[in-house]
């Protein structure tokens, strides 16, 4: 449904792309989960499909129809759900979505039907004529996301949608994102909890300084992770072992422990040998496969939640 190909993007004045070479491709039915820490370049992605940055380097194809014909052409085929609260306060809810639903240059008719799906969606018909700075923070984010799904769009943005919401609220908008995919939208959702990535995604994308570092389907990141050997040793110092087994995959130290993500067909017995015919004893050991975050923090050298 979406092909971005080779996107480059650097700010005036700035001396480095905010987006350097990205590709990927988002389908219908699917949700794409896009992870990446402060100042990855999710925003400027996503700013980019929202039709407010020209491109610069690469392209945008929507079925085949470059991004700037597409939305001249239909406007409303791609929403975004932003993170910062897009409505009327002073206006109700309903009022909302009658006022944008006239900007998406609906017909009276079709319009409120789509508003009437819209509210039951976001299950916000209780709330249609509270005026929408009363409600609360959680509900706030379902007035977006009503709004955003008001013309029936085929591609979803969504920014971050459930920072600083409850958590009945957030557990309410995975699961009104996973209902949207399955009815055969196309959804993007940029998060900083991988977990909501664990819990929604079909296919995740891993990006950090404007680059993406991995691409591909939840089970395929997460079997990638390889097996992770945790362990602390005795008889040698630990940047010692590390050298060691730095001929095996990938060693840091984690605390007291080192923590090695093997290389691929590397058996965790095949490390522990090599550990202990260099003379050195193992005091503690355990291993398992890598999480996302193991997998994100490998990458990009950073935790999601650093900032
Ligand atoms: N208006 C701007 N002018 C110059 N540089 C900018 C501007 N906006 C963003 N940048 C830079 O572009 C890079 C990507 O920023 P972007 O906001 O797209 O990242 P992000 O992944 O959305 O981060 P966050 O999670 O903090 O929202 C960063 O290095 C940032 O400093």
């Amino acid at each position: 449904m979406l092909q971005i190909t080779d996107l480059g993007y650097q700010y005036p004045h700035s001396n480095k792309p905010a987006l350097d070479g990205i590709s990927l491709s988002a389908r219908r039915g699917e949700v794409l989960g896009l992870l990446g820490p402060n100042g990855a370049g999710k925003t400027t992605l996503i700013s980019h499909l929202a039709g407010l940055r020209a491109i610069q380097r690469g392209s945008i194809l929507v079925d085949g129809v470059p991004l700037a014909e597409m939305r001249a052409e239909a406007p409303t085929r791609i929403a975004v759900a932003p993170q910062e609260y897009a409505f009327y306060p002073t206006l109700s809810v309903r009022e909302n979505l009658q006022c944008f639903g006239a900007a998406s240059r609906l017909g009276s008719k079709l319009r409120d039907e789509r508003i009437a799906q819209s509210l039951a969606f976001a299950q916000l018909e209780r709330f249609a004529d509270t005026r929408a700075e009363r409600l609360s923070g959680g509900l706030k984010r379902r007035l977006n996301l009503a709004i955003a799904l008001l013309p029936s769009p085929a591609l979803v943005l969504f920014d971050e949608p459930t920072v600083g919401v409850d958590p009945q609220s957030r557990a309410f908008i995975l699961e009104a994102v996973k209902t949207l995919a399955r009815e055969g939208t196309a959804v993007i959702y940029t998060t900083h909890y991988m977990e909501e990535i664990e819990a929604i995604a079909d296919h995740a994308l891993i990006m950090d300084h404007g680059k993406v570092l991995r691409d591909g389907t939840l089970t395929e990141l997460l079997a990638e992770g390889a097996t992770r050997l945790r362990l602390i040793v005795g008889n040698m110092e630990a940047t010692a072992a590390c050298s060691l087994l730095a001929s095996l995959g990938t060693p840091r130290m984690e605390g007291e422990y080192i923590v090695v993500a093997l290389n691929p067909g590397v058996s965790p017995a095949a490390a522990i040998s090599a550990v202990e015919n260099a003379g050195a004893c193992i005091e503690q050991l355990d291993y398992g496969h890598y999480n996302l975050e193991h997998l994100f923090m490998a990458l990009t050298q950073r935790s999601l939640r650093d900032d």
